[in-house]
Formats: C-alpha cells, structure tokens, sequence
C-alpha cells in the first residue's frame, strides 16, 4: 500500500517524497533489487553489505542525558550521554536530509506479550531495512495497524553521516536514543544489529520499572513444557544453541521474565554464519532462503553462491530471517518460568571449565561479572578475541545500574528453582592463539545434560581457583575436557593464567559488592 501523504508528525517537519507504507516481502524485495541496494545470492536470500561498519561500535553510542534518564542510567558504562542541544542539532540535519526522499515506513511490536510490549514505528531510508524490520519484529494485524499509537520512533538513514567536530560525536556513525521524545536516530551505519540492539535498550530500560526483567538470552521449550534461556555476549553461542532440533525454538536474543513466564521480544532471529555448515546448523543453514537477509557475506560473482568461510567483510557476517523459518519455533514466543538458565561465556584464556554448576550467589556474581570475550568483529576493531567483562552478559544494552537486573534475576530463581549453569563455549588447551574453540557437538551435549539434569548424576568437583562444581563424569565426553587444566600442556602454565583471571574478577567485583 503507498501513502503518498503519511503525515509523519503534525509539526510538518517531515516532507519526503513517497512513504511506502507496509510493503509486503516480495515488493520491498523488488524495490530493493531496483535500488540495487544488493543483490540475489543463489540461496534466495537478499544480500547487502552494510558498509564500513560492519558490527557493533559501541562508541558511537548515545543517551540524551535528560530529567527523564539522569538518575536511572548507569553513565559509567558503554553508552554516553549527549545533550539534548547535540541532539536536536543532528534529528534537524537528518529531517533535512530526509527532505524529498523516499522513505519506508512499517508500525510493529516489540514483545510478544501483549501486556509489556513497546508499539515502534520505523522510518527507514533503505528498502532492506524495512525487510530487516519485517524479519525481526511482530506485525500488528489489521485492526492494530489501524490504531497503532507509536510508543518510539525509529529513523535509520545510513547514508546521512555525521560530521564528527562538528556535530558532536565521536564519528560519521551514531545510534542516540532519546527516551524523552521517544525517538532513536540512527546513521552512518546500515547494521541491521544496530536498529534491534537500539530497541532491546530501549526495553532494558522501561520493563523493570514495570517489574519485568528484560534478558540477553535466548530461550527454547523442550517436549515436557521446560524451558531453558541461554545468556551471552555476542558471539558466545545464543542463536546456534538454541536451534536444537529435539527442542522448539522460543527466541534467539531478547526476553522478557515477567510474573507469568518468559516472553520473547522479537519474531525473527539473526544468526552469525561464519563458518556455517549445513552439519554443525541445519536450521540455520536451512532458514537462509527467500525472505532472509545476508549481511556482508561473500558470494562468488558469476553464481552468486555464498561463502560462509570468507571474512573478507567481516568476522560477523550475518542472516535475518523469521522465526517461522525454523522448523517448529513456538509462536508466539511466550512460555513459563525457565527452569534451566545457562550462562554463556566465550573465555579466551582457555582456563574456565567448558560446564559448571553454579549455586544462587554464583550465578548472581557471574552475571554481574559477565566474563567473556568480544569475538572478532562483533565491534569495530576487535579483530581476534578480548577478554572483557560486559555486566549482564550484554553491557552496551544494559542502561540502568547492573544491580537493578542482578537482583531481579537473583529474586526470580529462588522463587522458581531454575537451575544455572556456566558454559564456556570459548578456547580449551590454552589461550586463543594457542588452544582451539570448543567443538560445538561437545557443548551441545553439555547443554542437553544440564537441561535435562543428568548432568548432576556422577557429582561434582570444585575448582580450586573459581569455586567452580565441574562435574566429574559426562557420558560421551572425554573427562580431560571437563577439566580445563588438563588440555595444557604446563600445567603451572594454566595455574598462572587462571590465577591472573581470577585476580580479575575480584577487582571488577569489588566495584558491585556488597549487591
Ligand atoms: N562451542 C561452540 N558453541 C557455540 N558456538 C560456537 C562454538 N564453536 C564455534 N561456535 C560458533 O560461534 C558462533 C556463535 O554465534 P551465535 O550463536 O550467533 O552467538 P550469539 O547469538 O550469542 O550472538 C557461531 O558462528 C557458531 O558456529
Ligand atoms: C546483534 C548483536 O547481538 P548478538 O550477536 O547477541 O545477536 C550485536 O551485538 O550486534
């Protein structure tokens, strides 16, 4: 449907040329083909490539620094603030930009529960935006799209560019949201990741104050009605963990834990293929078809095949693609308490056990310590794995004080019982460079024991330096990978390292405790 005469905002601010309002996949599909704004690969999937920022940049990160925010957000994190003056200055010079352009418009919910859901409206310059919008969000049905009173306002034009200097921030790429005026400016970058990740902050913000914690995790449901979430950095294992084939997909990054169970914010899932293969992911390499969008994969010029060992954009090439594209997803993403919560974390010193059992006070200290590493090109110059510590397993989303979701999250599984676990999809036999990566088939079957408690069968050890429980016997499992130590091969090599990482967390611990 094409209206011509959408009025954006009585102010009259805004005068492109033709909104499309709500295309359908095919027609935003062809616009994006006559725009060439990239190309058909063999797969049927829609590829882009999304410029020179090709992952995260969290320095380009901002809050407008306002009465409705100034004692909630925790300004020592990544995000900074901005003035509100800084602000203006950038939303007038991005509508002047928008002047006469055409411009793509789609109304959509974040959350899948009705109750705590956020109603956005996305502006988008680029029609595989508003695809990307599509894939990723839930549609209002026709009665909801009638009324549909926006809660936020998204305006993502990648070509427009900041002039840094000039304009007040710190490159040509920004991401501001403005939680006053309801609005998020997005430019300079065309990464999908940054329209979702802007959102999710948006909810990390309110839902508590609802009394709702919002979780960077993916959640699935097993056969029996159990649920399991799955929190992680980028790169340490959400999306490829959480297509299990013998359990149903619930949601692959963002959630809610609200009175009533866990509920999903989003309807699409976008996955990281590098490296894919058809035997390790068949839901993921089977959900890249028609409807789904590449970003910054390679595919060979005459047959338009992709490569997904070819990295030559990025480490953290990407597909979006509806959460109906995996084979039995539960829709909607709403489910009961978790009773299994795992905590991901990619350790590139190769000294935390691949699994541990982790106690109520544990777990809370590992979720506020979120130690972890970026993965190469998950953030703009991060080109091989860095150790870092992103409170909550999702610091550049996390806007309010990390204690705020600690406790929350402490609360919540003393009052259903859900067993934690700490998995370590990162390096084994020494630090990168030198160990290798966890082979995925070993961490699934450590993730499907500790889902369905057979894991605590043979008891458990403490490791000496985490007070880690590191089970002694996993059937299928060769124990010297159960016990990172033994993959070394000096041992007093591996006491050091892990001795100088537990010297860590106790620094960075000292700034939260007491909680
Ligand atoms: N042992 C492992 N566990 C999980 N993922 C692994 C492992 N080894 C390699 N990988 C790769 O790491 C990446 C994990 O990415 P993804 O699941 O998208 O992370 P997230 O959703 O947390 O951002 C995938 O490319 C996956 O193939
Ligand atoms: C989209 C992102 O997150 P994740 O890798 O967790 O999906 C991101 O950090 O850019």
């Amino acid at each position: 449907m094409l209206k011509a005469h959408y009025s954006f905002e009585k102010s009259g601010v805004f005068n492109p040329k033709q909104v499309f309002y709500h295309l359908s996949i095919p027609e935003l599909f062809e616009h994006a083909l006559q725009k060439k704004e990239g190309i058909l690969s063999s797969t049927g999937a829609f590829s882009v490539l999304t410029g020179a920022y090709t992952g995260r940049s969290p320095e380009d990160r901002f809050f407008v620094d306002d009465e409705t925010t100034h004692n909630l957000i925790d300004w020592g994190k990544v995000n900074k603030p901005i003035s509100q003056e800084i602000y203006e200055r950038l939303y007038a010079k991005m509508m002047s930009y928008l002047q006469q352009k055409d411009v793509y418009l789609d109304d959509a919910y974040v959350g899948t529960d009705p109750k705590n859901r956020l109603a956005v409206r996305f502006i988008n310059e680029y029609a595989y935006c508003s695809i990307f919008v599509n894939n990723m969000f839930l549609e209002p049905n026709t009665q909801e799209l009638q009324s549909f009173v926006p809660d936020f306002t998204v305006f993502c034009f990648p070509r427009f560019k900041a002039i840094p200097g000039i304009d007040g921030v710190r490159s040509e790429a920004f991401v501001i949201i403005n939680f006053k005026e309801k609005k998020i400016i997005i430019g300079g970058t065309s990464y999908g990741g940054e329209i979702k990740k802007a959102v999710f902050t948006v909810m990390n913000f309110l839902l508590p104050q609802k009394g709702v914690l919002p979780m960077h995790c993916s959640a699935n449901i097993g056969k029996d009605g159990d649920v399991a979430i799955f929190f992680g950095l980028s790169g340490t294992g959400k999306t490829s963990l959480s297509a299990d084939i013998e359990r149903r997909l619930i949601g692959d990054d963002e959630h809610g834990w609200s009175e009533q169970g866990i509920f999903n914010f989003e309807g699409g899932c976008y996955a990281k293929c590098i490296n894919l293969s058809k035997e390790k992911e068949p839901q993921i390499w089977d959900a890249i078809r028609y409807g789904a969008i590449m970003e910054n994969i390679y595919l060979a010029p005459d047959s338009r095949q992709p490569d997904y060992t070819d990295n030559r954009y990025t480490e953290n090439t990407r597909v979006s693609y509806p959460i109906e594209f995996i084979p039995n997803a539960l829709i909607p993403g709403i489910a009961k308490h978790p009773q299994v919560i795992i905590f991901l974390t990619a350790d590139a010193f190769g000294v935390m056990p691949p699994v541990a059992k982790l106690t109520t006070e544990k777990a809370i200290y590992n979720f506020i310590l979120g130690y972890t590493s970026k993965l190469a090109g998950t953030e703009r110059g991060i080109v091989e794995p860095q150790a870092t510590f992103s409170v909550c397993f999702g610091a550049p989303f996390m806007p309010l004080n990390p204690k705020t979701y600690a406790q929350m999250l402490g609360k919540k599984i003393s009052q259903h019982g859900s067993r934690v676990y700490l998995v370590n999809t990162g390096w084994v036999g020494g630090p990168y460079g030198i160990g290798k990566r966890i082979d995925i088939d070993y961490t699934r079957k450590m993730v499907k024991v500790a889902i369905d408690g057979t894991i605590d069968q043979n008891g458990y050890h403490e490791d000496t330096v985490f007070q880690l429980l590191i089970p002694n016997e996993l059937p299928g499992i060769p124990n010297d990978i159960l016990n990172p130590g033994n993959l070394w091969n000096n041992h007093s090599d591996y006491a050091n390292e892990a001795q100088k990482l537990k010297n860590r967390f106790d620094e960075v611990m000292k700034k939260y405790l007491p909680l």
